[in-house]
Parts: C-alpha cells; sequence; structure tokens
C-alpha cells in the first residue's frame, strides 16, 4: 500500500515528573499534548509513587539526565513551545533554566509546582527561591495556585482581592504575565482565576463544576496553555482555549481509586 498522509504537527516539550496514577504530570501533559493534536515530548525530572489519595515516594532524576533529555528533544525535533512542571530540587531548576538560556527556548509556560491540592509538598524547601529568581522571569506566563501564589507573594489568599494583589506581587519578581489559579478557592470564587500582565488585570472565568474529580487541573491547564502557544496561538487566546478545555476535562472527570480521581482528556471521543 501507498498511501502515505504525513502530518505536520507542532511540537511542544513538557519537563516534569511522572505521576503513576496516570492524572497528573507528565502523563497528563502528553494526553493533553495529544488531544491538541500536538506532538509531545518529554524531559522527566523525577519519578513519584502517587494515586488518588496521594505521593508515597519521590525519586529525583540527575540534573545532567534531564539536561541531556532536552538538548536531545531540541536538538534534533525542535520545540515551538515548553512548559515545566514538578521540578523537584535546586539544581534541576538551574539546570533547566540554563538549557532555557542556551537554548532560547521562547514560548515557556512556568507552573511553579509546589504544594499539590491533596496538601503534598513536591517540591524542596530551597528549591523555592530558585524557581522565584531564576525560572520565573525567563516565562512568557506563571499558573500559580492559590497555595503557590500565596508562597511567591507572601499574602494569604480568601478573596478575589487577595488574589488580585497577589498576581500583581508576583508580576513584580519579573515575571511576564500571572495566572492566579482559582481552584482551591472556595464558595462562588472556585474556578475563578485573576490574570496580570503589568497592564490588564482581569478575571477568567467559565462554568464552576461540581466535582471532587479534580486532580490534574493545574498541569492540564497548563499544558493546554502550552500547546495553544505551540500552536501559534497569542497569549491571552491561549489561556482563555485552555481554559475552556480543563473546564471539559473536569465534566468528563474520572471516577476512580479511593480519592481524588483525575479531570478526563477523552472527551473528543466521546463526543462523536
Ligand atoms: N471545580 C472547578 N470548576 C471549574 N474550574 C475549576 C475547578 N477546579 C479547578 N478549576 C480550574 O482548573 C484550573 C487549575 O486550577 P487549580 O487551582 O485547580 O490548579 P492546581 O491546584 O495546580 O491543580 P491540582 O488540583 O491539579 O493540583 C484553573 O483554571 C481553575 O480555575
Ligand atoms: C508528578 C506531578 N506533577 C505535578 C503534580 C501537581 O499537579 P496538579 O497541580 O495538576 O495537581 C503532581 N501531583 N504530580
Amino acid at each position: 500500500m501507498t498511501c502515505q498522509t504525513q502530518l505536520n504537527v507542532p511540537v511542544a516539550l513538557t519537563i516534569a515528573g511522572s505521576d503513576s496514577g496516570g492524572g497528573a504530570g507528565i502523563q497528563a501533559d502528553l494526553k493533553t499534548f495529544a488531544f491538541h493534536c500536538v506532538h509531545g515530548t518529554s524531559a522527566l525530572t523525577c519519578v513519584t509513587a502517587q494515586n488518588t489519595q496521594g505521593v508515597s515516594r519521590v525519586d529525583a532524576l540527575p540534573p545532567e539526565a534531564v539536561v541531556a533529555q532536552i538538548e536531545a528533544v531540541v536538538s534534533d525535533i525542535g520545540v515551538q513551545a515548553t512548559k515545566t512542571g514538578m521540578l523537584l530540587n535546586q539544581e534541576i531548576i538551574q539546570a533547566v533554566a540554563t538549557q532555557v538560556k542556551i537554548l532560547g527556548l521562547d514560548n515557556l509556560v512556568v507552573d511553579p509546582v509546589m504544594v499539590s491540592r491533596t496538601g503534598a509538598q513536591l517540591i524542596d524547601d530551597s528549591a523555592v527561591q530558585c524557581l522565584r529568581d531564576v525560572l520565573m522571569p525567563l516565562a512568557a506566563i506563571v499558573t500559580p495556585n492559590r497555595y503557590e501564589a500565596q508562597i511567591l507573594s507572601g499574602l494569604a489568599i480568601h478573596t478575589l482581592e487577595d488574589m488580585q494583589a497577589a498576581a500583581q506581587c508576583i508580576h513584580q519578581l519579573g515575571v511576564t504575565a500571572v495566572l492566579v489559579k482559582g481552584g482551591g478557592m472556595t464558595g462562588s470564587l472556585r474556578g475563578v482565576d485573576v490574570w496580570f500582565d503589568g497592564q490588564e488585570l482581569s478575571t477568567l472565568k467559565t462554568e464552576q463544576v461540581e466535582t471532587h474529580h479534580t486532580h490534574g487541573t493545574g498541569c492540564t491547564l497548563s499544558s493546554a496553555i502550552t500547546a495553544n502557544l505551540a500552536q501559534g496561538k497569542d497569549l491571552g487566546s491561549a489561556v482563555r482555549c485552555a481554559k475552556d478545555y480543563v473546564t471539559t476535562a473536569l465534566n468528563y472527570a474520572l471516577d476512580m481509586g479511593q480519592g481524588t480521581g483525575p479531570v478526563g482528556h477523552f472527551f473528543p471521543l466521546l463526543r462523536s
């Protein structure tokens, strides 16, 4: 048979940890890329033993192994957009930031993964400062959740005004654009995000989804932004489309395990 279709699709890179439960981390990122018709590549930073109930073990890869994966992908395949997720420690963050500069990786989305919604600490204490000072200024956008925004801004966040103040404070760290995510907020603020790019302060809102199964929302949002950037969308459109994607994925969340199940990526297949 000679039938051949040679597709030319955009390429995105995720630099993140593995979630054995398949709900967050590299696994969520690659699914999100695939459902955007974007070829997903990856540089693994660590391996977590994790399920819907939490994280029971974390093993780091050597920084040299992370660098080698990034170099292998970029030197041969090339990437149009990159995201970082769980970077775990100072050495890995420093190595990733150096590669971002050397290889000129633009369209960089930094999801400053520090604390999961289940309360698990996902990064060493010494790494927070390095993430803030070295990597975040290289990003096109940084996407902290409520708890991460509290750590980065030093402010307690309970209200919309608190989210806005935190976004402005984080912007002052030298970040191009900030999206403070509201999945961890309560009441009518649950699912309301705050955007600040130094000029425009706005709220992003879709429907509020009544589900307990929210594992992987943060990874899914940041990888959807990355996929949309890889497709050539501008940052504002990339964020709005990503917000719609994660809202639909929440509507198709998977009820599995004993704890917080993952958001579902299969809706394009299920709807047809
Ligand atoms: N119940 C919900 N309804 C609507 N949107 C939601 C809901 N929960 C989370 N979101 C949205 O999901 C996106 C991810 O935000 P969230 O605050 O959940 O990130 P996170 O805490 O990093 O994720 P995770 O739970 O995976 O650790 C945001 O756009 C947020 O508003
Ligand atoms: C390997 C890994 N990376 C990231 C997260 C947090 O993800 P999220 O913020 O989407 O819960 C996680 N739980 N595990």
